[in-house]
């Protein structure tokens, strides 16, 4: 290791990606530890041009900064806050599902910081546990823009093939259509995953996993967690709605987060929270 690029020395491999290679690194003159992604596949060049200037453009507790993009000797570099500790796949995977607290605490985060990235025309569209860390004090960081653009900005193929990861896929993405709506049936997904462990629509194909995520068939989150709230019960059912037009936005997961027994009466949630939309301060 010790390898320098730029002014910014190469302490040690943090791991691999779709795009590259990521290095944790130190800047002396700034004294700063950063994430340094280096790109390997040069076919891959354009998503990891659209990742440095989409998450460039952002500022949000939850989202990590972008510090510098350059080209060094022919190698590409995105320069990124470093962020210590587990992706939320690590830690399900080290400690099984968090608790209905902790969990609420990252949902609220990540809802956050998508309601910013979609009042600016952002879609994320890879949303998912192996893309949020929690760093100290349990703040969640989302991280992996390679796949996010904006609402009306021409698509970028992952490999020519289906955007995104497959089990997290919202069903309308499966023909093609990203919308807003699509990151939070991931953020539906996520929070099924931390509150039981598993993957709301795994299959051994994926066509079985396509298939049971269009008609929007999980196994009912209590029958694996149930000690599960009727709240978060809720919450998922929402979120996991087939018609993007009637899921829950980030906007609202706030603020049935704010006011959990909103989500208590659920007949009365989307009305309640359509009128609470309309006439809060
Ligand atoms: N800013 C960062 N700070 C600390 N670790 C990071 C940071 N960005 C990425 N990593 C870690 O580096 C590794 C590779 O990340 P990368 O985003 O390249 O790929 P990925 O998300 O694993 O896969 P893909 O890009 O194919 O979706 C992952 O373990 C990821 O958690």
């Amino acid at each position: 290791m010790n390898q320098s690029i730029r002014g910014y020395t190469l302490t040690q491999w943090v791991g691999a990606g779709g795009m590259g290679e990521v290095y944790q690194a130190f800047h002396a003159d700034t004294q700063r530890t950063v994430a340094i992604k280096l790109l390997s596949r040069v076919e891959q060049a354009e998503r990891f041009r659209n990742e440095a200037s989409v998450q460039a453009s952002l500022r949000h507790p939850h989202i990590a900064l972008v510090y510098e993009f350059f080209v060094e000797k022919g190698l590409w570099c995105l320069v990124l806050e470093y962020i210590e500790g587990p992706t939320i796949e690590q830690f399900i995977q080290k400690n099984g599902p968090l608790t209905e607290e902790s969990a609420w605490k990252v949902l609220g985060q990540i809802a956050s910081a998508l309601e910013y990235l979609h009042s600016r025309g952002i879609v994320h569209r890879d949303l998912k546990a192996g893309n949020i860390k929690i760093a100290r004090h349990g703040k969640a960081k989302l991280l992996d823009f390679g796949l996010a653009r904006f609402a009306n900005s021409p698509k970028l193929t992952h490999q020519g093939y289906l955007i995104g990861t497959a089990s997290s896929m919202a069903p309308e993405q499966f023909s093609g259509q990203s919308s807003p709506a699509s990151d939070c049936w991931a953020l539906g997904v996520l929070l099924y995953e931390m509150l039981t462990g598993q993957s709301p629509f795994g299959g051994s194909t994926h066509s079985e996993i396509s298939r049971r995520i269009q008609r929007g068939d999980y196994l009912a989150p209590r029958k694996l967690n149930p000690n599960l709230s009727k709240a978060s019960e809720r919450l998922i059912d929402k979120l996991l709605t087939v018609s993007p037009e009637r899921r829950l936005t980030a906007k609202q997961v706030m603020e049935a987060l704010r006011h959990p027994a909103l989500l208590e009466a659920t007949d009365w949630l989307g009305p309640v929270l359509k009128w609470w939309d309309r006439v809060k301060p």
